[in-house]
């Protein structure tokens, strides 16, 4: 079975895949300073809380953070025998490999995305992925990622006005009854809610002009359903799109 993880800057998903399907998957935060002994220790008394025992014998990862990648490989040798797949590095090969400048370093996680999408979708595909920060990644016709956007993360955005200014608490992001806040916190809930409804729309709308083309718009990462509720921005909701992506580069990778 394979092992694929996803990690963010603030989580890190381990999801287990029998061929067909994810028969697993756990999520804990992301600490470069984690060893492999303590991933196996959180990892194997998961697996006994869910009463599975899984053969792995493949690990894929893909990493925003690329300080965790050296414990990560030390888990994957130690526990399961086997070197990781780590998407970016040279011997990771992609689909399609990705359209941008020079020496550009693109995010493995969207280039990950960019697979997934492509596979289950085919091209002209925009992915708005809702992580530590919101990416808006671009697939050609022919499934390249040809280049997108990064803006701030919702959370990220809540946690800059608490950060910068004395008198505005740390508030969670949820949908706000009106625009107008008559308080602090729905004022703020507002200003993110419904900035972040504009961002998008009017984001997606100029790359689909900057293409001239009818392009489908795909979410992933838990507050996509959120901002949905209030406006038609995205054509599908994948929540497992990052993990599709990952088998579809693990297969390519095994293909000969
Ligand atoms: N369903 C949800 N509701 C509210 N916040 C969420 C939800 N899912 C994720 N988040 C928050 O969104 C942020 C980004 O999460 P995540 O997708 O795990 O980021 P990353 O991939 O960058 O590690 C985190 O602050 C997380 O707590
Ligand atoms: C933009 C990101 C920080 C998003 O990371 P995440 O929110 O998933 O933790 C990550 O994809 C990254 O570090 N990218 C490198 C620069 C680039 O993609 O162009
Ligand atoms: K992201």
């Amino acid at each position: 079975m394979l092992l694929a993880i996803d990690c963010g800057n603030t989580n890190t998903v381990f999801s287990i895949w029998d061929g067909s399907q994810f028969v697993c998957t756990m999520r804990t935060s992301t600490h470069h300073s984690r060893t492999a002994d303590a991933y196996f220790t959180w990892f194997s008394t998961l697996l006994k809380h869910y009463e599975i025992e899984p053969d792995i014998t493949e690990v894929i990862i893909s990493s925003t953070v690329p300080r965790v990648v050296f414990n990560l490989r030390v888990f994957t040798d130690r526990f399961f025998g086997c070197r990781p797949l780590v998407v970016g590095k040279p011997e990771c090969e992609l689909p399609h490999p990705p359209r941008v400048d020079e020496g550009t370093i693109v995010g493995p996680d969207r280039l990950v995305n960019a697979a997934g999408a492509y596979d289950r979708h085919g091209g002209n595909l925009i992915v708005v992925d809702f992580g530590t920060a919101t990416t808006f990644d671009v697939v050609s016709k022919d499934g390249n990622y040809i280049g997108g956007v990064i803006a701030p993360g919702v959370n990220l955005s809540l946690e800059a006005l608490h950060m910068a200014a004395a008198a505005l608490p740390h508030v969670d992001i949820g949908k706000p009854q009106k625009v107008i806040g008559t308080n602090t916190v729905d004022c703020m809930q507002s200003g993110v809610y419904w900035g972040y409804i504009g961002l998008v729309r009017e984001i997606c709308d100029r790359i689909r002009a900057e293409r001239d083309r009818e392009m489908k718009v795909l979410a992933t990462g838990g507050l996509a359903p959120l901002l949905q509720q209030s406006a038609d921005l995205f054509d599908v909701y994948e929540e497992d799109l990052t993990m599709h992506g990952l088998t579809v580069i693990h297969a390519y990778n095994k293909k000969d």
